[in-house]
């Protein structure tokens, strides 16, 4: 116990001395905690090394914490969540974050920030104090609070008269992320209470579902009418999850530029094409064929037309409406893509999917899955696949434990809406052989860009 506490502390002393130098010759900043956010903040993460630093000083850090906290607090830090994600809910629906960002390094007062949207100030104080112990706000005289770094990502960075005016409109020309919080502290807040429900459910529905009481699937009911604020936020909240995402990240996926010329590459279920663009832009020898529904393939060839319009001129980029449970109507493809799809279907849908690709491959064609691969959290490999990834060290848990919590996070959302999943490396290699393909090779990230793992696969 002693030894695994001197090692903890021996892995943040030496990794914070390495990840100051490092910042420090390469003429990036750490920022302050107590900073309000920006995105230039981040840009010591962009360096691969400074990221695996200190992912594995947050590692060390949290593991310590669980070491020697008393069980029963931490503990009721886990099953207590709910509160927080009450409490984040109350601040960023009555826009706190950009009230804080308009009041400056000084702050405001509770009753004054409540008073700009009509909530109670006595309750919101208590609401933001107990964020405020996570960091998240910061209480700098009693009842008065500025924003933190953490608060700060829960801001869209509007003007707050602008929001109050037209709330409908919060998250439009955002980075997305403040969409994802109110989806998931809204919405999806109420389903994950049904969880146990869902597993016990003689019927196989979801806990959305069952919370929801609605046969609809979770696309389906976001299509009804009376949603229609909820779909237009899904979208931008898919643009989030996008943005978190190193920008190369796709590029690094394979070795495009070793494809022969003319070579067809289809993103099935591909959006509105944000990866297809990247590709074509990036790769003009390639040719690459966008997927989706009918609705989201016109709206993708309609931002293309602005955004890239040469590459539809050129035929390097097109868009096909396709419906993935149908067969593949390409036969030529050297690659078909999969990013973030299989992850909203149950098995026997993403079998589907895949059995329509594999009955579409040729012998060269290559399939990459993109999406979390969730690590196992014991130091065990799946057999026969190559795997390129830089476990944590000893005695860290070896996908980074509390550092790389997000990847198990979506998994139990994508359990609570869809009855799917995001898949460790055994589940996905299952999957896949059974539609007829075999993985050769996995390219998971270190944190924080370990939600953009390719998958590369051939057909058996
Ligand atoms: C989670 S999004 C992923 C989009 C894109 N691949 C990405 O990573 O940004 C899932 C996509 O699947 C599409 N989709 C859903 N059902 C489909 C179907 N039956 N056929 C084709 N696309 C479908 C949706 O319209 C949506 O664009």
């Amino acid at each position: 116990m002693a030894e695994s506490i001197l090692q903890l502390s021996k892995l943040i002393t030496d990794n914070s001395s390495h990840l100051v130098s490092l910042t420090a010759s390469r003429g990036l900043t750490i920022p302050h905690l107590n900073e309000q956010y920006t995105e230039e903040s981040e840009n010591f993460r962009k360096d691969a090394q400074c990221a695996e630093a200190a992912a594995i000083i947050v590692a060390a850090a949290l593991q310590l914490a669980a070491t020697l906290s008393p069980p029963q607090q931490s503990a009721y830090a886990i099953f207590g969540g709910a509160c927080k994600a009450s409490s984040v809910r109350v601040a960023v629906d009555s826009h706190v974050p950009e009230i804080l960002l308009e009041a400056g390094e000084q702050g405001l007062h509770a009753d004054k920030i409540a008073a700009k949207t009509g909530v109670d100030g006595k309750l919101l104080a208590r609401h933001l104090r107990s964020l405020s112990n996570h960091h998240m706000f910061r209480e700098v005289s009693p009842n008065v609070f500025a924003n933190t770094r953490l608060s700060g990502v829960l801001g869209t960075g509007k003007p707050v008269d602008q929001i109050v005016a037209n709330p409908e409109s919060k998250h439009d020309d955002t980075s997305g992320f403040v969409a994802i919080v109110e989806q998931l502290t809204r919405d999806l807040h109420n389903a994950f209470a049904y969880g146990l429900d869902s597993i016990k459910d003689p019927l196989g529905r979801s806990a959305f579902q069952i919370a929801f009481n609605e046969p609809l699937t979770f696309y389906g009911w976001m299509e009804k009418p009376e949603n229609a604020y909820r779909l237009h936020r899904f979208g931008i909240s898919m643009r989030g999850f996008g943005a978190m995402q190193p920008p190369d990240a796709i590029e690094k996926a394979h070795s495009w530029d070793a494809l022969p010329q003319d070579s067809v590459v289809v993103d099935v279920g591909g959006g509105v094409g944000t990866v297809g663009i990247a590709l074509a832009k990036a790769f003009p020898h390639l040719k690459v064929v966008v997927q989706d529904t009918l609705a989201v393939v016109e709206a993708g060839e309609n931002i293309c037309k602005n955004s890239f319009p040469k590459g539809l001129a050129s035929g390097r980029l097109s868009f096909q409406g396709h419906d993935f449970f149908t067969p593949q109507p390409i036969k030529n493809a050297s690659i078909f893509i999969l990013k973030n799809i299989l992850h909203n279907w149950h098995d026997t849908q993403a079998l589907t999917i895949l059995r329509q690709l594999r009955g579409s491959a040729t012998p060269e064609t290559k399939l990459i899955v993109v999406g979390t691969v969730i690590g196992y959290n014991c130091r065990e490999h799946a057999k026969g696949v190559e795997s390129v990834y830089k476990e944590a060290p000893e005695p860290l848990l070896p996908n980074y434990g509390g550092a790389n919590d997000m990847g198990y996070t979506m998994d139990i959302t994508m359990m609570t809406i869809f009855n799917a999943k995001e898949f460790t490396i055994g589940d996905m290699k299952a999957l896949l052989e059974q539609a007829g393909w075999r993985v050769v090779r996995v390219q998971r990230s270190v944190p924080p860009h370990n939600f953009f793992d390719p998958v590369i696969a051939v057909p058996v």
